[in-house]
């Protein structure tokens, strides 16, 4: 997939048969700043496709000849070529965007318009509170968020998030709803919609009156009314039964809904997010879907990448994961073996990130006070280091190291510190060896009291 961000300006190349003009108007429509024209620019490289009459398909084979590195393509096409942009044909796996409109003029607008779009998304993507709320940097994580960033800044519709359980589509979620403009201050609710019991369902989606029901001793909103100016999230919508799929529906068209034991229709003007981990598709097929729900919910549809399709990722992970689990456990995080590292990276997570977060939450309390992650206490066999994928992932021990003697002097932690790691790092080989035993004492020229002493001081609380 595509990764167009680099820090610098987006380099995009036009090819037109007048390059000149197409510049020109493109600049007259309000080319954004973060993109050059220029082909010397630093940067990643988009690929501006504008073609006439039924050249559409000989002309992006040529420029797809001439640019076999970029990493993105926008087609742009009118009305008059668009029945020649037969996309199977020729759209390259990088193709971006595929921008129609009605006449040339129109086609400029719009083609510097999603330009801009583009540009302001990839600054989004580097924000820094969004790489630390979403981390990762493979391309199938950053195209997904490319995608939500574009539904959550400017898509207005419904959106469904795909993806197996686990791989974060509750995270995307509420990213949509903190990058839509006017709805981010408002509440993002979330219905669990496999926990809705079928006696009390109508009421936690439209709230109920007082006597509504025989615990109903009050009245009360329901999700629906909560999410007002904001985002409702159904999060396994697949699992909600038809009855309340038929109601569903009628709130999502007419945005009205009543509370259970009454009859005054009220408002709330919501955006409605949902997930799934099932094939919706099937599910309608099957009957067990509405159709036109399904159609209602789907205006949008992002597909969540499950962490073996983005494994580049787990390093990043990792750290993230143990930062979060050892925060205020002491200065710096530890260092993880490589072998450790390589396990994690190679070993199969059927829960998705969820599992691999449990993993290193497992792990960092095992190990906590080390200023080193051993294999100890790992929850399967070491694999030996061999794995192509996984060796290109894992940082070899020096750069490793290295690694983490730059962030401990990033955080201004000190020799001290650093030789620290090092005498963490000799004691978990040691151990790893041969276990806490006068062995592994020896080894280390400590006797076995103050091996187990260290441990102890190691695993304190820190001061
Ligand atoms: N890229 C990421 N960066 C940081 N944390 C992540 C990332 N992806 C997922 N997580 C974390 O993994 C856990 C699972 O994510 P989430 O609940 O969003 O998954 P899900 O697909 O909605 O799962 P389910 O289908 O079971 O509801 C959460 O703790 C979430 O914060």
């Amino acid at each position: 997939m595509i990764s167009l961000s680099c820090g610098g300006k987006m380099r995009v190349v036009l090819y037109h048969d007048d390059r000149a003009r197409l510049e020109r108007d493109l600049h007259e429509h309000g080319l954004p700043d973060q993109v050059s024209l220029d082909e010397s620019a630093r940067g990643m490289l988009a690929v501006l496709v504008v073609a006439d009459g039924n050249r559409v398909t000989e002309a992006a084979q040529r420029w797809l000849r001439a640019e076999p590195r970029a990493d993105a393509f926008i087609a742009g096409c009118t009305a008059a070529t668009r029945c020649h942009c037969i996309p199977e044909a020729w759209w390259p796996a990088a193709l971006y965007d595929l921008v129609c409109a009605p006449d040339h003029e129109a086609l400029l607008t719009e083609l510097a318009l999603r330009l801009r779009r583009l540009a302001e998304i990839e600054d989004v993507l580097d924000a820094q509170w969004l790489r630390e709320r979403a981390v990762g940097d493979s391309p199938a994580w950053r195209a997904t968020l490319r995608a939500v960033a574009q539904v959550g800044r400017y898509g207005r519709g419904t959106c469904l998030l795909l993806g197996e359980s686990g791989c974060g589509k509750e995270l995307l979620a509420r990213l949509i709803h903190d990058l839509d403009p006017e709805r981010h201050r408002a509440p993002f609710v979330v219905v669990d919609c496999t926990t809705l019991s079928p006696e009390l369902s109508g009421s936690e989606l439209f709230g109920h009156a007082k006597g509504a029901f025989t615990h109903a001793v009050s009245a009360r909103d329901g999700a629906v009314a909560m999410a007002d100016g904001g985002t409702l999230f159904l999060d396994e919508v697949g699992e909600l039964q038809l009855p309340l799929q038929a109601r569903l529906l009628r709130v999502i068209q007419e945005r009205m809904y009543k509370r259970v034991g009454e009859d005054t229709w009220r408002k709330s003007d919501f955006r409605l997010t949902c997930a799934t981990n099932r094939d919706l598709e099937a599910e309608v097929q099957a009957g067990r879907f509405r159709s036109d729900l399904y159609f209602r919910i789907t205006q949008w549809t992002v597909r969540a990448p499950t962490l073996a399709e983005r494994r580049a990722d787990i390093p990043l992970l990792v750290r993230h994961f143990l930062a979060e689990s050892l925060a205020g456990s002491g200065p710096g995080l530890p260092l993880v073996m490589p072998e450790v590292m390589h396990y994690l990276v190679t070993r199969a997570y059927q829960g998705n990130v969820r599992e691999l977060r449990n993993v290193v939450s497992r792990l960092a309390e095992r190990q906590r006070g080390f200023q080193v992650i051993s294999t100890f206490g790992l929850d399967g066999p070491v694999p030996e280091m061999r794995n192509g994928l996984a060796t290109d992932i894992v940082n070899p021990w020096p750069e490793a190291l290295r690694h983490a003697i730059e962030g401990a002097l990033d955080a201004g932690l000190g020799l001290k510190h650093i030789g620290q790691v090092a005498e963490s790092m000799a004691v978990q080989v040691a151990e790893g060896r041969h276990g806490c035993t006068s062995r592994a004492a020896e080894l280390l020229q400590v006797t076995p009291r103050a091996l187990q002493l260290r441990r102890q001081v190691r695993t304190a609380p820190p001061a």
